[in-house]
């Protein structure tokens, strides 16, 4: 599993607080990561104790760890609406945009976000930064990953991308739908809703990580503590 820097105990305190916002009868949005990882082993021992929930993982990683914690599953095919989507966050601005998909998983984690009532993203100091400014990964059907890297240089202001490579197979990570990551550095990105619709409208992009006023909440856990951040979704 892809681990962020911070250290356990604040991702565990930031994710079993926002398992505690799991209400009985809900369905909720199993994100991806390690932080994440804390929330859904909280809702599985919420389980043993009589919670009834359904989740919906966003990639292979979180349903197999909702599988092993004997959570119930479900799918956007089979109900409408998810009232809570848990998650991490590669990077979170002081505005709430965040950077997602250091997993290759921001596809999914998207459609689920997008699809919840309330959106949690759980995240250590580390994720912190005032602007959004590392890489922004963007998912891209096979064949375009050429095309997709010529017109993210010629954006204004121009990214520069990197296939990403996999660490333990020669070649390219593979996502769970079967595309390609081209990891694109933009700098200090100074209008992120701007340049997420120029990602989304370049042909041959299945999504980007640019998750732009979706967040209600991030919880910052600490070693020794945890801040709550509100902010008013669009
Ligand atoms: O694709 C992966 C996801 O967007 C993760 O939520 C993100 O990378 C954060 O993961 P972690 O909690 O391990 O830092």
């Amino acid at each position: 599993m892809k681990t962020g820097g911070g250290s356990d105990e604040a991702k565990r305190r930031a994710g079993e607080r926002a398992a505690e916002a799991v209400e009985d009868g809900s369905v909720v949005g199993l994100g991806t990561g390690s932080t994440t990882a804390f929330a859904i082993e909280a809702i599985g021992r919420a389980i043993d104790d009589g919670l009834e929930v359904r989740g919906i993982p966003t990639s292979f990683q979180s349903r197999q760890l909702a599988i092993d914690c004997d959570i119930p599953l479900t799918s956007l095919d089979e109900v409408l609406r998810v009232d809570l989507a848990i998650d991490g966050a590669d990077q979170v601005s002081e505005a709430g945009d965040l950077i997602k998909g250091g997993g290759a998983a921001q596809t999914r984690e998207k459609l689920v976000a997008a699809a919840a009532d309330r959106f949690v993203v759980v995240a250590d100091p580390s994720k912190l930064s005032a602007r959004l400014e590392r890489s922004v990964p963007i998912e891209v059907v096979p064949d375009a990953h050429t095309v997709v890297a010529k017109r993210v240089r010629e954006l204004e202001p121009a990214g520069e991308p990197t296939l990403r490579e996999a660490s333990q197979k020669d070649g390219p990570v593979v996502t769970d739908n079967g595309n390609l990551m081209l990891d694109c550095e933009f700098g200090s990105i100074t209008d992120p809703e701007t340049l997420a619709t120029q990602l989304s409208n370049v042909p041959g992009v299945v999504e980007h990580g640019l998750f732009v006023g979706m967040a209600d909440a991030v919880y910052v856990g600490t070693d020794d503590g945890l801040e709550v951040r509100r902010f008013e979704s669009e």
